[in-house]
Order: C-alpha cells, then sequence, then structure tokens
C-alpha cells in the first residue's frame, strides 16, 4: 500500500503521522507499520508512530500512539499536539476535545511561543498516582519513595498520564544509569509488568530539565507525557508550586507547563510546538514486513528553520 504520511515533533520528539480517519487496518498491522516507519535504520525514523483517527458523539477527532517497537501506548502528548494540529488543518477547528487510547484530552491552537513556530495546547488528566493506574505491584502511592525490588536507591514519584512514568529527581543527570534503569523496565518485571518511562529531572531556578528513558523506545530527546508527570511530581513534592507555568526543557527544546493540584482536578497542561518538517509517501508491504523508498513532496524548510532559531536561543 502507498501511504502518505506527515514528519513531524514536539520538541524534538519525532514521528510520522499519518490521517487514518478512513483506514481500517487491524491493530496487528498498525504495530507493523510502527516498527517499519519509525524504525531508525529506515529510511523515514522516529520515536513511534502517530494516527489521526475519527471522533464520535464525545470527540471532534482521536489519536492513536504506537512506540517504535510496535507497542500501543495510552497517550503521547508531544505527539497530541502535531496530531492535534493535523485534525484542525483537515477540519478547520480551533480547539478540540480529542479521543486517546483509554482517556480524553483537550486541544487548542495557541499564540506563537517564537516566531513560526505552531503553538498547541494540551490539556491531558487527571494525572493519577494510584498505583493500580501507574500498574506498579505496590500497596501505596509512589511519591519519593525507594521502590523495594527497582534495582536503585533513589526516591520515585510514580505518575500515570494515564500512561505510566517513573520519576526521580536528581541533582545531574547520569545518563548510563538512567538507561540501565530503562533497560531493566523494558523486562516488565513483575513490579511492573506493563513496563514504565523513566525520567530523570532536575529541578532548578529556571523550572524543570527532564531526561527521559521511554518505554517501548529508549532514549528520546523529549517525552511531552514525561514532562507532565513530572510537572505535576514537582508539585507533589513541593519542589514547584502546582498552579504556576513552568519552563521545561529537554534534549529536544522546551515546553510551558503548569499542573493541578490533585484537588483542584489534577489536570496538567502543556504549551508547545507542532512542527511539521514534511510531507511524504512511501510504499508499505505489510505481507513482507517491509518499506519501499520515501518519496518527499514538500519540505517545510522555513518552519524547521523557525523551530531550531528557538532550540539555538535556549542554549
Ligand atoms: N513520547 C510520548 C510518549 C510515548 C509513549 C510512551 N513511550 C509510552 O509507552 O507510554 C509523549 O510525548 O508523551
Amino acid at each position: 500500500m502507498q501511504t502518505g504520511f506527515v514528519k513531524c515533533h514536539g520538541s524534538g520528539n519525532d514521528f510520522p503521522l499519518i490521517d487514518a480517519r478512513a483506514l481500517t487496518l487491524s491493530d496487528a498491522e498498525w504495530a507493523t507499520i510502527g516498527r517499519l516507519l519509525a524504525d531508525r535504520e529506515g529510511p523515514v525514523g522516529g520515536d513511534g508512530l502517530l494516527l489521526l483517527t475519527p471522533g464520535d458523539d464525545a470527540h471532534d477527532f482521536g489519536m492513536r500512539m504506537f512506540n517504535s517497537d510496535g507497542s500501543e501506548a495510552e497517550t503521547c502528548l508531544n505527539g497530541l499536539r502535531c496530531t492535534a494540529r493535523l485534525g484542525f488543518e483537515l477540519t478547520g477547528l480551533n480547539e478540540a476535545r480529542v479521543k486517546l487510547k483509554t482517556s480524553s484530552a483537550f486541544a487548542a491552537r495557541r499564540e506563537e511561543i517564537a516566531p513560526g513556530v505552531v503553538t498547541i495546547e494540551t490539556r491531558a488528566g487527571p494525572a493519577s498516582t494510584d498505583p493500580g493506574d501507574v500498574g506498579l505491584a505496590i500497596d501505596a502511592p509512589a511519591i519519593d519513595s525507594i521502590l523495594p525490588g527497582l534495582p536503585s536507591k533513589r526516591g520515585f514519584t510514580a505518575v500515570a498520564m494515564p500512561n505510566p512514568h517513573l520519576i526521580a529527581f536528581v541533582d545531574s543527570i547520569d545518563e548510563s544509569e538512567l538507561v540501565a534503569l530503562g533497560d531493566w523496565c523494558e523486562a516488565g518485571p513483575d513490579l511492573m509488568p506493563a513496563r514504565m518511562n523513566v525520567s530523570f529531572v532536575i529541578a532548578d531556578a529556571a523550572g524543570l530539565f527532564v531526561r527521559t528513558y521511554e518505554r517501548g523506545v529508549g532514549l528520546t530527546n523529549s517525552c511531552g507525557s514525561a514532562m507532565a508527570a513530572s510537572c505535576f511530581a514537582a508539585g507533589l513534592t513541593g519542589r514547584k508550586p502546582f498552579g504556576e507555568a513552568l519552563t521545561i526543557r529537554n534534549r529536544g527544546g522546551m515546553v510551558v507547563a503548569s499542573a493541578q493540584a490533585p484537588d483542584a482536578g489534577g489536570m496538567v497542561s502543556i504549551r508547545g510546538n507542532a512542527t511539521f518538517t514534511y510531507d511524504a509517501q512511501v510504499e508499505i508491504d505489510l505481507q513482507a514486513g517491509m518499506i519501499g523508498e520515501m518519496v518527499v513532496h514538500h519540505r517545510r524548510v522555513e518552519e524547521a528553520q523557525s523551530w531550531d532559531a528557538l532550540v539555538a536561543s535556549l542554549s
């Protein structure tokens, strides 16, 4: 099959994005397409696959997200900004209620965070620390807690957005430690059979810096739901106030986020880029599990440059 897609990124977290509203493929077929398109060794590459899907009575449209290992995630908040932008462009809406795998989110166009940078705000949640929601085999919420059985003596806060996140606040980020822990989680141990995303987070005067090992992917430039979970965890642990806009930096750029306290609703808003870098087409052979050459129709050079200028201004 010939498949058209937009290559996009939210804060450097990059994805092929398909308008799948009229496509009826099985979950297994989408998982295969996710593995093929998001393969860094292949012609496209990405941290996963995004699908714009049909809405229903309560939603204007929907989003599905497959990690590069083919597993489907409950949400992807960098991807949600990009998917919402495509949904807005195809429906003429400027804000929407978006159907996710197990929850709903709100998305709206916002004023550009920097010249030429298309900006979307999302509101997702409520964030939860319930062990059942985060998929942890423990008796009580983990908030700055050492987790028995986890090969780390750091304090972790576990948050579902609703996808599962383990957050440790650290003074400096040891990437090899993060990768070792992320790899351990990827095995789906009894403590977390559905695996977890793991982030090391620095809280400083400028806000937060978040580095994430993503479930089903590995280290990525940024992870939107990890930034949301970190913002919520920073409020829960008293490192940052709830209800205030925080600048959250990452390897790919930045977003602005704010989290409500649990008793105020526990929703988390993120404002950031939804950058489209090129539009392309590729032949996918589902039987053989192979993709052909990619043909790029349109490179969105100015848009990509606007984002690069914002990132350069951060350093
Ligand atoms: N990059 C995403 C999260 C993608 C899903 C995640 N790897 C999971 O399996 O939960 C984001 O921006 O939120």
